[in-house]
C-alpha cells in the first residue's frame, strides 16, 4: 500500500505460544468485535495485525475476515516447498490467507540459533511469497540511545542487504524491539525508543527498495506508550500486553488521539 494512503498507526500482535487453541480463538473473536466497531480501525486510521501460533491462523484469519483486521505468522521457512520437516513456507502461509510473517526475533536468535543469514533468508522468503516481513531488530544488551540506534539500524542494513541477494525488497515493516526490554515489566524510555525509531525511519528514507516501510516499537509495549512516543514510530508491536482486548481498545484509542493530534 502506498504510504501516503495508509493508515497513521500500525498495531502488531504476537500471542507467541501463550495461549491454547480455544482461548486463541476466543481472543480472536473480541479482536474482531473491537475492529468492526472501533472508529480507528473502522476510520482508517489505524492497522491491525496478529500473529498467532501455526495451527490457529486458518480459524483466526476465517473469525477476523470481514474486518480490517490482517493476520501472519510468527515464523516462516527459508525454502518453498521440499523435504524440510516441520517447516511451513511462505508459499502455503499467503495462500490460507496471511498477509504477515515475523522474522528475527530475539527468542528464535536466542532459542533457536536463528542468526543474520537465516533470518535475511526468511525475509526474502516472505517477500517473494506475498509476504509483509515483520523484521524484529534491537540491541542485546541495555545501551545509550545513540549507540542503540548505531547498532540496530547496522542489523537492520546487514539483514536487508543479504535478503536482497535473494530477490528485490519490498516494503517491511521493522519492529525494533531492544531485546532487554522484551518479557520485562517495562518498555524502553520513550527518549530511547524515539532516538532508535527515528534513526531507522532515517535511514530507510535512504533505501527507496524500501519505501511504503514502517518502523514500529515491541518490547513491553502496551497502552500509555503510543501517546508519549507520537510521530516517533509508526506504531506499537505488542505482545503481553494485548492478553486482555480491552487493552488493545486503550491503544487503539491512543491511535486515533495520536493521529488527530498530528493533523491538528
Ligand atoms: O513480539 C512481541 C515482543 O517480543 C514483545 O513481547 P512483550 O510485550 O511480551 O515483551
Amino acid at each position: 500500500m502506498p504510504a501516503q494512503n495508509r493508515p497513521r498507526v500500525t498495531v502488531g500482535v504476537s500471542l507467541k505460544m501463550y495461549f491454547g487453541h480455544h482461548e486463541t480463538l476466543n481472543w480472536a473473536r473480541s479482536i474482531a468485535d473491537l475492529a468492526a466497531r472501533h472508529p480507528a480501525v473502522t476510520g482508517g486510521t489505524a492497522e491491525l495485525f496478529v500473529l498467532p501460533a501455526f495451527p490457529a491462523l486458518v480459524p483466526v484469519t476465517g473469525i477476523l475476515a470481514g474486518t480490517e483486521v490482517r493476520t501472519g505468522a510468527q515464523d516462516l521457512a527459508t525454502e518453498d516447498s521440499g523435504p524440510y520437516t516441520g517447516e511451513v513456507s511462505g508459499a502455503h502461509l499467503h495462500e490460507i490467507g496471511a498477509r504477515y510473517a515475523e522474522v528475527g526475533h530475539a527468542e528464535r536468535r536466542r532459542l533457536f540459533g536463528e542468526g543474520d543469514t537465516v533470518v535475511a533468508a526468511k525475509t526474502a522468503a516472505a517477500l517473494r511469497n506475498g509476504l509483509t516481513p515483520v523484521l524484529c531488530v534491537g540491541e542485546l544488551d541495555r545501551v545509550a540511545p545513540a549507540e542503540a540506534a548505531a547498532r540496530t539500524v547496522a542489523e537492520a542494513e546487514r539483514v536487508l542487504a543479504t535478503a536482497a541477494h535473494e530477490g528485490p525488497l519490498g516494503p517491511v515493516v521493522l519492529a525494533y524491539e531492544p531485546q532487554w526490554a522484551i518479557g520485562a515489566p517495562r518498555p524502553a524510555s520513550p527518549a530511547h525508543i524515539r532516538a532508535v525509531c527515528e534513526a531507522l525511519t532515517g535511514w530507510l528514507a535512504t533505501r527507496p527498495a524500501l519505501s511504503g516501510s514502517r518502523v514500529i516499537y515491541g518490547g513491553s509495549a502496551g497502552p500509555g506508550l503510543l501517546t508519549e512516543l507520537g510521530a516517533s514510530v509508526d506504531g506499537l508491536f505488542l505482545g503481553r500486553f494485548a492478553h486482555d482486548p480491552a487493552a488493545v481498545e486503550r491503544v487503539l484509542d491512543e491511535a486515533r488521539e495520536e493521529a488527530a493530534a498530528c493533523t491538528a
